[in-house]
């Protein structure tokens, strides 16, 4: 298990990464998300130990992560690790050997990841020849070539198409199932909300939300769509409810808790010509809207 111990990194002024403490537990995917400069290059730089932190630990198994366990956690940077003059697999082994790789099962296994997402036939090519999206995609093997015991990934899914993006998606479940701690940021907030077992929210350098989509959800305010043949402009004035969007045949409210929602209900189920009645779910987006506000 990766534990990110009261990490801070302070740059003049600028607290980047403020008292950051979450865990990213063996098995598990958590998604790192925050607007632009919220903190989390910075974080993963520390995780990986290619910045010193201000102050704080990163642990590994309980105790100090060590140079030659964090040498053995793949990393995607968000500068990208590949060089672009060079040709694809001929890299891809090297790296993987630096990781402690033997030649021969290295390239073996970079081919066989290069011919299932689909760059077989690219091998000898120079990184710069690839697209934007087939080299991010040499970039996440990188990552994941050397058995990695962890996974610290800066936006690995920016710039992939929607195939690309389950693929990789697949690959790391099949690291996660092999027990496999994987963080990765992303602007992509339902890829994440769709991926991840949990996310943890940075603003300003601070951790302000952490959990399960789900658990995050239940913070959320209790929120109902109505929805009539008529006007339900009546629901003003009912007693408990907060009218949040109305427009004609349609109302979204806050009740204040759930008795007062099935209240409401029966109020207009005895009106008539109800259609539609729903809790609404936030979204992840709506969810770090508020929490980052
Ligand atoms: N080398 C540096 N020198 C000075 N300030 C820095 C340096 N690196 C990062 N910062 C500052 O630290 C803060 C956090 O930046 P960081 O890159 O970690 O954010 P981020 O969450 O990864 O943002 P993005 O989503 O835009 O990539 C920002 O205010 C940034 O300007």
């Amino acid at each position: 298990m990766l534990e990110l111990h009261n990490l801070t990194r302070r740059y003049g002024d600028v607290l980047a990464a403020d008292d950051v403490t979450f865990e990213v537990p063996s098995g598990r995917m958590v998604g790192f998300v925050g607007g632009n400069g919220a903190g989390k290059t910075t974080t993963m730089r520390m995780v990986m130990g290619v910045l010193a932190p201000t102050s704080g630990e990163v642990h590994w198994d309980g105790t100090p992560a060590t140079r030659a366990v964090r040498a053995r956690f793949g990393y995607m940077p968000e500068e990208r690790g590949l060089y672009p003059k060079q040709p694809v697999l001929g890299q891809l082994v090297y790296l993987a050997q630096l990781h402690g790789m033997q030649a021969q099962p290295a390239r073996r296994r970079a081919v066989e990841l290069l011919d299932r997402f689909g760059l077989a036939d690219r091998v000898d090519d120079k990184v710069e020849e690839l697209s934007l999206g087939n080299q991010q995609r040499a970039q996440i093997i990188a990552a994941v070539l050397g058995d990695p015991v962890a996974l610290i990934l800066d936006e690995p899914f920016s710039g992939l198409d929607p195939t690309a993006v389950d693929q990789m998606s697949e690959l790391l479940r099949e690291h996660t199932s092999q027990g496999v701690p994987v963080l990765f940021s992303s602007h992509q907030l339902d890829l994440v909300d769709r991926l991840c077992d949990s996310i943890v929210v940075l603003h300003q350098g601070r951790v302000v939300a952490e959990g399960t989509s789900e658990a995050l959800r239940a913070d959320a305010p209790l929120r109902y769509r109505l929805t009539t043949t008529g006007d339900t402009g009546w629901v003003r004035g009912v007693a408990g409810v907060t009218v949040i969007d109305l427009e004609g045949p349609s109302v979204l409210v806050e009740p204040q808790d759930e008795q007062v929602a099935q209240r409401l209900l029966t109020d207009a189920v005895a009106r008539g010509g109800v259609r539609e009645f729903s809790r609404i779910r936030p979204t992840l987006s709506e969810i770090y809207r508020e929490v980052a506000a």
